[in-house]
């Protein structure tokens, strides 16, 4: 059996869970304070809250990219605080990473991008498609067709419109075979048409496999749409944790108001 037989079953019981992390940095800021959360297999959870209120902080302790100042964070079962560097790699190798700007290289075909999601399963790095076992090649192209870009495999990366380059990245991400996906402002850059696209993507992946998802975002329209949880930050601080089917539109906004209501009550003391 290989050590990461050991880790226990995803498919049942909470795969992300944090404990009272408290996240500090130099200033002194505090970036996390006192977070406590969990989400389960198959959850798309999205993280709500104005610039700098610590959602990005919070998904780079998912991977272990950033360690907490105190708490515990436990990620498929791995306590993420405590593992060594081999035990992180391999936690790594379970976790998908999509991001605001696609990373894709733009120079190298469709294809070859998103062959590169399965490195980590095949080990040593591989230069051009050809060096790429068959299997693999064609995994990649039916995670390509997954998201509708089977037609562009053998495009340059760097010719396809933002929408399609972060649905390259999804296709991509899902050749690791990840179990848990964190994304990270996903669709930022994109118009609403391709944002709502990617997020769609996004909720049909986590439910065919179910992949535990955490998504910040900054479109409450697409929390809503899209998520199965809304966890608002403010200040490091949750502020809100609910199903989407318990909150509407007004409620969502709530976690940014209260930025306005806690400086009205602070001025009127
Ligand atoms: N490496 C760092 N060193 C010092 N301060 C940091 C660091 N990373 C984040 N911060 C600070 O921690 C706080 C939370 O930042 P974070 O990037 O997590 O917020 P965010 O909600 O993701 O913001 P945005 O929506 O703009 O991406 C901010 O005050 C930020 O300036």
């Amino acid at each position: 059996m290989s050590s990461n037989d050991q880790l226990p079953d995803a498919s049942t019981g909470d795969v992300i869970r944090f404990d009272t992390v408290t996240k500090r940095f130099p200033g002194p800021v505090t970036a996390l304070d006192e977070v406590s959360l969990s989400a389960r297999a198959g959850e798309v959870v999205v993280l709500l809250g104005l610039s700098g209120s610590g959602k990005s902080t919070l998904l780079r302790h998912v991977d272990g990219l950033q360690l907490p100042t105190s708490g515990a964070v436990e990620v498929l079962g791995v306590d993420v605080a405590a593992a060594g560097a081999r035990e992180l790699r391999r936690l790594r190798r379970r976790i998908g990473f999509v991001f605001q700007q696609f990373h894709l290289v733009p120079t190298l075909t469709v294809l070859e991008n998103v062959c590169h999601g399965a490195l980590g399963r095949l080990g040593g790095p591989r230069l051009g498609l050809p060096t790429y076992p068959k299997r693999i090649r064609e995994e990649a192209l039916d995670q390509l067709d997954r998201v509708g870009l089977g037609e562009r495999a053998f495009q340059r990366a760097d010719t396809l419109s933002g929408g399609q380059q972060q649905r390259v990245a999804i296709a991509r991400a899902m050749m690791q075979r990840p179990e848990v996906l964190l994304a990270d402002e996903p669709v930022a850059s994109l118009d609403p048409e391709s944002s709502h696209q990617v997020m769609e993507l996004i909720s049909k992946v986590a439910t065919e496999e179910k992949l535990t998802v955490l998504c910040s975002l900054h479109q409450v329209d697409l929390a809503l749409t899209w998520g199965d949880r809304i966890i608002g930050l403010h200040t490091g601080r949750v502020v809100m944790d609910t199903p989407v089917s318990e909150i509407d539109h007004a409620d969502a906004m709530s976690i940014y108001a209260k930025v306005g209501a806690e400086s009205v009550a602070e001025a009127a003391e």
